[in-house]
C-alpha cells in the first residue's frame, strides 16, 4: 500500500485558478472525487498522475516527491483519462498489445495480462472485433483494461462512467469495486450515484477546493438533519421549490412529494429523512443545477395527476456529460 500526499497543491492557468490549496492523503480503497463540471477534478487528477505540473505545492508518494521518483512512480500508476485515444481499426487485442509495448511490458507477460484483463472487463468474447464496432461502454471498459496493464497499485480514473447507460454503469462500478480491494483507486465523477455505491471515501470539490471529505457515514453525521420529505399541494410545492433546494420530486395525484435539503424544517408536516449523499452534496455546494431546477418545475407543471416518478436524483448535471 502506498501513501499519496497532496501538499498545498495549486494549479493556475493564466488568470484561472483551477485547483487551490489542496491538502489530502490517499491510502488504499476507492476514493470518489465528486464535483460539478469545471470544479477542478481533472486538473487535480492530472497533477496526481504527474501529467500536469502544480503551480504550487507537491504530490508525494510515500514521503518522496513524485518528480524525484519519476519512472518509479509511473510504474505504480494506471491512468484512464476522460478521453483516451485509440485506433478505430484496431481490435481490442491489438490495441492492448500496442499499449503494453508503450508501457514496456515484456511480451510474454503482456499476452497473459491482456487475456486476463479482457476477461475481467468482460470483453473476451469481442476481443477480435474492431474498436469501431464497440459501444461507448465497451470502449470505457477497454480504457480500464489498458490502465491496468502494468498491474498498477494506484489507479486513477477520470469520469470513467461518462456516457454509459445504466447497465454499463453498474457493470463498471462492480469492476471498480473489486479493483479497490487491492489498490488505491481515485475516481472522478459528477454523478453522485457512481461514488455513492463504490467509494470508501468521498471528496467533494468546488471551485478548485476540496470542501469536505470522509466516508458516507462521516459526511452524513457531519451534515446533521438536512433532508426532509413532505407531501404538499402543487402550489405549496412551487413555493417551497423557490425557497429551498429540492433534491427529488414526485407527483402524487393532486399533491407533490418533495425531498428538501435544508438545515431547518421547511414545512410543518415535513418528516426528517436520513441524508443521502446527493443531499449532502447539494447542501454543501448549494448547487441545484439549472437542469435540476427546470426538471422539477417542469414536472410540477405537468399536471398528469399520476406519479410520474420524476426522479431528479443521481446525476448532478441532469445529463451525463
Ligand atoms: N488548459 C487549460 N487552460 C485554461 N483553463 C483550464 C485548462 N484546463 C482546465 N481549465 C479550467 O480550469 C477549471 C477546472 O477544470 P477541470 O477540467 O479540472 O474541471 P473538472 O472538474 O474536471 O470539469 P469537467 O468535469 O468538466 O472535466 C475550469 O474552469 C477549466 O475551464
Amino acid at each position: 500500500m502506498h501513501r499519496i500526499e497532496l501538499i498545498g497543491l495549486e494549479k493556475k492557468y493564466r488568470e484561472k485558478t483551477a485547483v487551490q490549496c489542496v491538502d489530502f492523503c490517499f491510502e488504499s480503497g476507492v476514493y470518489g472525487l465528486l464535483g460539478e463540471n469545471g470544479a477542478g477534478k481533472t486538473t487535480l487528477l492530472r497533477m496526481i498522475s504527474g501529467i500536469a505540473e502544480p503551480t504550487k505545492g507537491e504530490v508525494r508518494c510515500d514521503g518522496i516527491g513524485i518528480r524525484r521518483l519519476g519512472k518509479e512512480y509511473r510504474a505504480l500508476l494506471g491512468y484512464l483519462p476522460q478521453e483516451f485515444g485509440y485506433y478505430r481499426d484496431f481490435t481490442a487485442v491489438r490495441f492492448l498489445r500496442y499499449m503494453a509495448a508503450l508501457k514496456a511490458l515484456p511480451k510474454k507477460r503482456a499476452e497473459q495480462k491482456i487475456e486476463e484483463l479482457l476477461d475481467i472487463v468482460g470483453l473476451a468474447p469481442y476481443k477480435k472485433q474492431k474498436l469501431k464496432t464497440y459501444s461507448g461502454g465497451m470502449i470505457r471498459r477497454l480504457g480500464i483494461a489498458q490502465a491496468l496493464l502494468n498491474d498498477p497499485e494506484i489507479l486513477i480514473l477520470d469520469e470513467p462512467t461518462a456516457g454509459l447507460d445504466p447497465k454499463e454503469r453498474v457493470r463498471f462500478r462492480n469492476i471498480i469495486s473489486s479493483l479497490g480491494k487491492e489498490r488505491t483507486v481515485l475516481l472522478s465523477t459528477h454523478i453522485v450515484s457512481d461514488v455513492d455505491y463504490i467509494a470508501d471515501q468521498i471528496l467533494m470539490m468546488k471551485e478548485g477546493k476540496i470542501i469536505c471529505s470522509g466516508s458516507q457515514e462521516e459526511l452524513a453525521a457531519a451534515a446533521g438533519q438536512i433532508a426532509w420529505i413532505c407531501i404538499v399541494p402543487r402550489e405549496t410545492a412551487e413555493k417551497l421549490s423557490e425557497k429551498y433546494i429540492v433534491s427529488n420530486l414526485k407527483n402524487r395525484g393532486s399533491e407533490v412529494e418533495l425531498r428538501i435539503v435544508s438545515d431547518q424544517k421547511p414545512a410543518p408536516d415535513a418528516a426528517p429523512a436520513g441524508p443521502a449523499l446527493e443531499d449532502i452534496y447539494l447542501y454543501l455546494t448549494g448547487n441545484v443545477t439549472e437542469s435540476l431546477c427546470a426538471g422539477s418545475a417542469g414536472s410540477m407543471r405537468a399536471d398528469t395527476g399520476a406519479d410520474t416518478g420524476a426522479d431528479t436524483r443521481g446525476d448532478m448535471s441532469g445529463g451525463e456529460e
